[in-house]
């Protein structure tokens, strides 16, 4: 359920953020974070969208394979290799969340981050943490360069604490937790307006 709502969030803070770039490529990485691109990607396609995604090492965990399954029905396309980013107005960085681990990055993704960087006219908008951070001390050498958009989910990491706020526009999207776990943790809730998942800080 969490998967699903955080993949809506960063579907929303898309939308906000770039109503008219529609040729997305989404990176989803192995883990979580690479599912909430998958669902942003189902959610994207259904309001006008035009993504893509490259999932270079898909999950073999039922939920995975079905939200691959919903793409698919959905006529979204795998793409095999990432050759050619030109073609693309924005890339969803869901390539590693809370969960990377600092130091040398391992392939495929060391080459894939590389390939984003040398193409710096295309924005970015990543998921809950820019790929190849430190989640603690924000951006080491290999990571991802400075996103344009960063949407935080459940609440925002240190990380956040190192964007360059002059250049990336931060979002958090954590209306899906309840009172009493944002008590339990310390967690702010923030002033979501109407429907919205997400709120820009
Ligand atoms: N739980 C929650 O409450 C919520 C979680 N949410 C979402 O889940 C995300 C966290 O997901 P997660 O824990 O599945 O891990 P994630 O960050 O996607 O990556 C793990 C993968 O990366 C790999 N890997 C690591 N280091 C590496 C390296 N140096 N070089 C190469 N590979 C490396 C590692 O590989 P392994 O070490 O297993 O070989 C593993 O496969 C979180 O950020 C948010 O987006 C939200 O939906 C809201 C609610």
């Amino acid at each position: 359920m969490k998967m699903e709502l955080a993949g809506l969030s960063v579907a929303e803070a898309t939308f906000k953020s770039f109503p008219l770039l529609k040729d997305v490529l989404i990176i989803a990485g192995p883990g979580n974070n690479g599912g909430d691109g998958l669902v942003a990607a189902r959610h994207l396609k259904l309001w006008g969208y035009n993504p893509k995604v490259y999932y270079p090492k898909s999950s073999q965990k039922d939920l995975f394979k079905g939200l691959q399954t919903q793409l698919k029905n959905l006529d979204v396309e795998f793409v095999q290799d990432i050759n050619g980013f030109e073609k693309f107005q924005l890339i969803i960085d869901a390539i590693f969340g809370f969960s990377f681990k600092s130091g040398e990055i391992r392939e495929p993704f060391k080459s894939i981050i590389e390939g984003i960087n040398n193409v710096p006219s295309i924005p970015i908008l990543s998921v809950d943490i820019p790929s190849g951070w430190d989640v603690e001390k924000g951006f080491v050498k290999g990571g991802i360069r400075e996103p344009d958009v960063l949407i935080s989910l459940t609440a925002p990491k240190p990380v956040a604490n190192h964007l360059d706020l002059g250049k990336t526009q931060h979002f958090v999207g954590g209306r899906f937790i309840g009172k009493e776990f944002a008590e339990r943790y310390g967690i702010e809730i923030y002033n979501y307006k109407g429907y919205d998942q997400t709120v820009k800080l």
